[in-house]
Order: C-alpha cells, then structure tokens, then sequence
C-alpha cells in the first residue's frame, strides 16, 4: 500500500507511523469538535456553521466532470503548495485528468512531488492513478527570453513573442513604445500577464480541454491581487486604446475614403485587440465564477498571518473572487505529554485560531485544520496521506 511504503521509506518509521496515526486521531477529533461540538480549551474555539458548509467537503469539490478551478493561496510559507499538490493528487486519485500550475516565481512544485517538472511545459507526474500533470510559469525565463527576442531580431522579434504569450496586439497598438526598455524595468504586473495569457491558453488550446481540475499554487498574497485585478486593469486600457483608435479613424476615414483606400489591416487589427479584450474579460469572469472557480486562502495559526489573510479574504470579496474555504495548517495536535514548549505553542495556537474564528471576513469561511506533521510533506505518497487529512 502506498501508505504503508510511504512509511517504510521514512527512517523514522515506528515514530513517524505512530505519531501521524495519533495526530491523525487527535486531530480528527479536534476537529470533529471544532467543526460541530463546543470546544472545552481555556482558548475556545466556537463552531462555525455556515449555511454553505453541508456543500463544501471534498465530495463537493470532486463531483461533477465539469472543469473547475481551484486557486490556493496565502502568506509566505504557511504551506500554499503542499495544499495545492496534495489536492491535485487527491483529484488525480478520485478519476480527474488534473493539471496543477504554479503562477509562483519561486516554484516549489518539483520539490513537492520529488521530481522534476521545471522547464515551463506540461510534465506528467508519475506515481498518481489517472494523469495529472504539472506546470511551471517562469516568468523570469519568459522575460529573458523576451529580452534575448527583442536584442536579437529587433521589434519583430518583440511582436512573434507578444504574439507567442497572446498578447501580440498590445505590441502591435503600442508599437511606438519601446518594449525593450520596458522589459529592463519590467512593469507591475508583467508576471501576472504572463500568467494570465498562459491561463488563456488552457480555455482555448486542444491540448487542455481533457482535464477537469485546475489547480493554481499561486504567489503570495501581493501577486495574487494584482493577478485578479489585471484583467480588469487591461480591459480597461484597451478599452482607452479602442476609444483613441475610433476617434483616429473618424478622423482620417473622411479622407481616406476620398482617396478610395481600403484599410485591410487595420480592420483586421482592430478585430484582434477586440478578440484580446473578450478573452481578458472570459478570465475575470472565469476567476469570478463561482460554478467554476473557487480561491482558497491558507493560513497558519498565528496572529500575523491570521491578520494577512483577513485582509485576503477582504480583498477577494472586494473583486468578487468566490472564497469559502480557508485552511488553518500547521495546527499542533493536543500534547499528552509534558513538553512545556508544545503546551505553549498549542496555547498560543489556540488563542489564534479563536481570533480566526472571530474575525468579521474569515468567520464565515469553512475553516479546516491541518496538523502539523513531523516530516516534511514531501512525494506523492506523502502528498497523498498529508491530502486525506486535510481534504475530507
Ligand atoms: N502541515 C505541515 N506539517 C509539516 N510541514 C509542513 C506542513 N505544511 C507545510 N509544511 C512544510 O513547510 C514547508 C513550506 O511549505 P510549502 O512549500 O507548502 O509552503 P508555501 O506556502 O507554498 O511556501 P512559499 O510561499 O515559499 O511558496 C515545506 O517544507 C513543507 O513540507
């Protein structure tokens, strides 16, 4: 059994195995009385009802063989991308065909799963029951690559690559800028619209329609934002281009048609900035769909990220982003022992996990513990036992 292997792999097997066997009982059981009884800790934590919450476990996410999106993200560490894999293993595992991408610069797939999956492409991840296949965005590389591009062959070079990101159309409307010079002092925001036109591709490209879960390990929290908010940021530039273009072609089209001179490309220009606009607008409208899409913050017990991810949370709202979900990892389970730093570090848990509770944005969410574990969460077999805790 995979379990089983996962465990002999470890070389502290017997501490190991009997430590996750009572975290995972402790831990079940603290959360059975976090989620439905009161808890009895001088630090109560109240359960949370929310009228969504009979729709919000893992037979929810798994049901149904139409695509969704899932987007995992949070503050700095607090184990965004062990989520992420753990669930895409999870889905892989349930029957989805599942592609799990991080939109991180400092990806941590390859290391999550144990194996290689940089370069930037689809790489399938071996060990899983139906195919799940990872992908690095770099932006970096991309960026270089764009640099390389445009040194080389000149603006051409610049609009092929344009072109290669989907974004062709903003290099060819902003041709009299010089995009090289921008590149070395990269614009807030290019990674994100890197990220985002790769996103475009999967709606439209032949080679991702098969898979039924998307799963995002996103950057933290400030890339996240300016990753939602984009579209609408760009939507709103190219709707200025297409204002300045109009009142240029009132302009010159009385003059032009004096000369009777066809304008082929510019008709055909104009058709594509508009095709770039619908596709920027299917993403927020996608990233806002709450039949497709959900954002789901991670956390850890402690004030300060507590703090972050309320102020996530609120953001999200803000933009409309469905988020119901938040995950508290990296809870210390009961200590019956009399280790007087676990019983601290569990007190102080706890008193953060009440403020969670309490707090106006994230109350409403359905709040899952994850326990903290004794190894790091690593390969698929611990990707797989880490994800049955978690995602039940
Ligand atoms: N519940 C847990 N118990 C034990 N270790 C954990 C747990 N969750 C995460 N870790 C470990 O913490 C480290 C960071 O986790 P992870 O890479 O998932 O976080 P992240 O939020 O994606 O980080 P970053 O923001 O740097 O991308 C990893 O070594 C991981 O194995």
């Amino acid at each position: 059994m995979a379990m089983n292997s996962f465990f002999r792999q470890t070389t502290k097997t017997n501490l190991y195995f009997s430590l996750m066997k009572d975290t995972k009982r402790s831990f079940s059981s603290f959360s059975t009385s976090f989620n439905s009884k009161p808890f009895t800790s001088p630090f109560q934590v109240r359960s949370v009802t929310t009228p969504t919450e009979a729709f919000v476990g893992f037979n929810e996410m798994v049901r149904g063989t139409q695509r969704k999106y899932f987007m995992l993200g949070g503050k700095g560490g607090v184990g965004k991308t062990s989520c992420a894999t753990s669930l895409a293993v999870k889905f892989a595992n349930h029957g989805h065909p599942t592609l799990v991408v991080s939109t991180d610069p400092a990806h941590s797939l390859s290391d999550s799963f144990d194996q290689d999956l940089t370069g930037g492409a689809l790489v399938p991840v071996q060990g899983v029951d139906s195919p799940l296949y990872a992908l690095e965005i770099n932006p970096e590389k991309t960026r270089e690559e764009f640099r390389a591009t445009s040194q080389l062959q000149g603006g051409r070079g610049v609009k092929d690559f344009m072109d290669s990101m989907g974004l062709g159309m903003l290099a060819e409307q902003l041709g009299e800028l010089k995009l090289g010079e921008l590149l070395d002092t990269p614009p807030p925001g290019l990674d994100e619209a890197i990220a985002i036109s790769k996103v475009m591709q999967f709606l439209e490209s032949k080679d991702y329609s098969s898979f039924s879960r998307i799963v995002f390990d996103t950057a933290p929290t400030g890339h996240t934002l300016r990753l939602l908010s984009l579209p609408d940021f760009l939507d709103a530039s190219i709707g200025e281009m297409m204002k300045l273009k109009k009142k240029i072609a009132s302009a010159t089209s009385a003059l032009k048609s004096m000369f009777n001179k066809a304008e082929p490309q510019e008709n055909a220009a104009s058709d594509k900035l508009e095709q770039l606009r619908e596709r920027m607008a299917k993403v927020r409208d996608l990233f806002r769909d709450s039949a497709t899409t959900e954002f789901i913050i991670v956390t850890i017990p402690t004030v300060m990220a507590a703090n972050e991810s309320s102020r996530l949370c609120a953001s999200l709202k803000k933009e409309t982003v469905p988020v119901r979900r938040l995950i508290v990892n990296q809870v210390l389970p009961p200590s019956t022992s009399d280790c007087k730093f676990c019983l601290m570090r569990r007190k102080d848990q706890m008193r953060a996990l009440d403020m969670i509770t309490k707090d106006p944005e994230l109350a409403s969410l359905k709040i899952i513990q994850a326990p903290l574990v004794d190894v790091e969460i690593r390969g698929v077999a611990g990707l797989k036992f880490f994800g049955d805790m978690v995602w039940e």
